[in-house]
């Protein structure tokens, strides 16, 4: 039943026109684009999402669009946290109606609240639907890491499914998996270790650059379930001397990632702020990048 969850399901950036307000036509491009490249779900309105920086309204519409466009291709994760439980409570039941196929969320942003109110928070948002949930552990962004005996709490709650978990001990992975139930999954959440995440026990993953290199992700997946191991610690190599590249240029990450799409044809708009667009001598640079990604896709292809 949770196999549709295990595979490559790229977090899906934030989409804008030019005067950067949301882009119907922008987010059914991207979503057909990605679908195009064989991926296994997408996981909308998070991080690459920019969720932090969108009204509950934009946020609405951009999961409206992308079920509009996937529903019943792909698997579906929701991503709603938000700034209080009451609009995280309000997206997961909107996310229900349209049919997603689960929640997530992270923590409580901004106070630094103690565990048992991330606790609540986590609770009141699964118990507001039928849906299962995915805990969004991202500790450098949120000042929360997930303990095991937290997870163990909110283990007797059956639509706790999994834990996408973006910390970077690989053992974290590993632990998270141990505290749990057989079926429980794991999602590798930092892109540079999926094979290290992999093979200590997570299941699948959900990043924030499989979206501007789908191909290299799904090769190394397919690497690691082959056991071709000297191809997949070469690939993961490769995939790190991109995401370093990717976060080198003045700019946010996401904003270089959205230049590289708009060279592929795919023009999602840039970034919102205070996330910072390219510029200054960047600008331009992204072409490097993209030539990167294309030589190694290619370098794999007959792999
Ligand atoms: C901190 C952060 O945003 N982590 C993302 C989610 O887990 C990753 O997918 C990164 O975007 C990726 O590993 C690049 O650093
Ligand atoms: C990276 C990731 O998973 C996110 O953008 O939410």
């Amino acid at each position: 039943m949770l196999n549709k969850f295990k595979g490559i399901i790229p977090a899906f950036y934030a989409c804008y026109d030019d005067a950067g307000e949301i882009s119907q036509e922008r987010i059914i491009k991207l979503s057909q684009y990605l679908y195009g490249k064989g991926i296994k779900g997408l996981y909308v309105g998070g991080s690459s999402g920019e969720c932090i920086y969108q009204s509950l309204a934009e946020r609405k519409a951009t999961l409206k669009y992308v079920a509009e466009s996937l529903q019943g291709k792909l698997t579906l994760i929701a991503h709603v946290g938000a700034p209080s439980t009451k609009e995280s409570v309000e997206l997961a039941k909107y996310a229900e109606e349209l049919g997603y196929d689960a929640l997530s969320a992270i923590p409580p942003i901004y106070f630094q609240l103690p565990e048992s109110a991330i606790e609540k928070y986590w609770l009141e948002i699964m118990n507001s639907t039928e849906l299962p949930f995915i805990i969004y552990n991202i500790p450098q962004t949120t000042g929360y890491n997930l303990s095991v005996s937290l997870l163990k709490r909110l283990l007797k709650n059956d639509k706790l499914i999994g834990v996408k978990n973006s910390s970077m001990p690989v053992m974290d992975i590993e632990r998270f998996k141990a505290a749990a139930h057989e079926e429980f999954i794991v999602f590798n959440g930092p892109d540079e270790q999926y094979v290290s995440g992999r093979l200590i026990g997570a299941d699948g993953g959900i990043g924030g650059t499989y979206g501007v290199m789908p191909e290299l992700f799904l090769k190394a997946e397919e690497f690691i379930a082959t056991g071709n191991f000297s191809n997949a610690r070469e690939i993961q190599h490769d995939i790190n001397d991109i995401i370093i590249a990717l976060c080198s240029l003045n700019g946010s990450m996401y904003s270089v990632i959205k230049e590289i799409l708009k060279i592929r044809g795919i023009n999602i708009g840039s970034v919102r702020g205070p996330l910072e667009a390219l510029h200054g001598e960047d600008l331009g640079k992204a072409e490097g990048i993209k030539r990167m990604i294309d030589e190694a896709i290619e370098k794999y292809q007959m792999a």
